[in-house]
């Protein structure tokens, strides 16, 4: 398995599996198949509402016998209505509580959005901070403060733009090493992926087989199907192996982690082995003609009336 290496030496596997919508009730069974097939980096999130789930099956793994706590990468995320360095330690305590851990490898600041504290999801625009009344550089104190009090050994961000990692090294003190972003064939994301270089920041592909079991209120009418894509059938099919393995295969050449989702056994065990496919310079040209700059996950849901945030600000567009 491919790692990142980090710069004080600890290795995380770049191939993860993804746990949103992994349902209460199945997702304990599916991290303890995913332990089994091989997977050792989770990718969880408080706003998931299953991290009690799948700390159950850590917690289980860990008295099996089947693996130890060092063995695994386990990443979480800040959620939205915890921004501000006052809120930080008490998210990722409430996160370790639930996980059964005594410390994350990762936890990042999920979006660059702050919420009112008692607001999970915004429903009017009085839901928000603006980014004035909550910045991230003081958000950012509060997630250099866990790693200082060992609850975290790396800390980093998700849904960040160029612009706003370039602010945040310019007031951080831990620098972070981690972008968690959404890429894909139809949004490859070049630029972010040279400056993340430049930067020695790196970064994980989310929602990289595209996100088709999402809600659909998060859905758009004139989506394309990524794993139903001509071009990734095609080479899948010379390949002898399927859509989905391509697509996580690409995201790992291209020096990218990988968090796909699946709560079934068989597509579990069917991406763990993507490793196994080898994509040529061909058909890494033939995949980056795709890029359409298009998002699954728009961010719509941070924009309404009176938010003080919009799409063209999110991402800088
Ligand atoms: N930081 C952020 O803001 C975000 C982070 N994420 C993270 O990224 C992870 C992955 O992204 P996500 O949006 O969940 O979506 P993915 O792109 O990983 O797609 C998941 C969907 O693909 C299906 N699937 C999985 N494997 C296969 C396969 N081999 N063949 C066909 N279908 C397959 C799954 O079904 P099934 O389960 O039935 O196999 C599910 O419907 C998330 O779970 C989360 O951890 C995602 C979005 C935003
Ligand atoms: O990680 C993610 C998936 O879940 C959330 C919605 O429920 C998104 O906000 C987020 O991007």
């Amino acid at each position: 398995m491919k790692v990142f290496e980090f710069q004080n030496g600890d290795k995380m596997p770049m191939l993860g599996l993804g746990t949103w919508k992994a349902a209460p009730g199945q997702v304990y069974d599916a991290v303890r198949e995913a332990i089994k097939i091989g997977y050792r980096h989770f990718d969880c999130a408080a706003i998931y509402r299953n991290e009690e789930e799948i700390g159950q099956a850590f917690e289980d793994v860990f008295a099996a016998g089947e693996v130890t706590r060092e063995e695994l990468w386990i990443t979480s995320k800040l959620w939205n209505n915890a921004h501000g360095e006052e809120n930080v330690l008490s998210a990722l305590q409430k996160t370790l509580a639930d996980l059964r851990l005594s410390y994350l490898d990762l936890y990042l600041i999920h979006w660059p959005v702050a919420l009112k504290p008692e607001v999970l999801f915004p429903e009017s625009g009085t839901d928000f901070f603006s980014l004035e009344e909550k910045p991230i550089a003081n958000t950012w104190k509060g997630m250099e403060n866990v790693v200082k009090a060992g609850l975290t050994r790396h800390i980093g961000v998700s849904n960040f733009t160029i612009n706003k990692l370039k602010q945040l090294l310019n007031t951080c003190d831990i620098r972070p090493e981690m972008n968690q972003i959404e890429m894909h064939p139809f949004l490859q994301q070049p630029e972010m992926i040279k400056y993340c270089q430049e930067q020695h920041i790196f970064l994980t592909a989310y929602s990289p087989l595209g996100s088709g079991d999402r809600p659909d209120i998060l859905k758009s009418s004139d989506e394309v199907s990524l794993l139903e894509n001509e071009v990734i059938m095609r080479i899948a099919e010379a390949k002898g192996c399927s859509p989905a393995q391509v697509l996580i295969q690409w995201a790992l050449e291209r020096g990218t982690a990988v968090i796909p989702k699946s709560a079934n056994p068989v597509r579990l065990k069917q991406n763990f082995e993507s490793t196994t496919v080898q994509l040529g310079p061909d058909d890494m040209n033939e995949i980056a003609r795709l890029d359409q700059h298009a998002r699954y996950i728009k961010g719509i849901f941070w924009t309404m009336p009176e938010s003080p945030y919009t799409v063209e600000e999110l991402w800088d567009e």
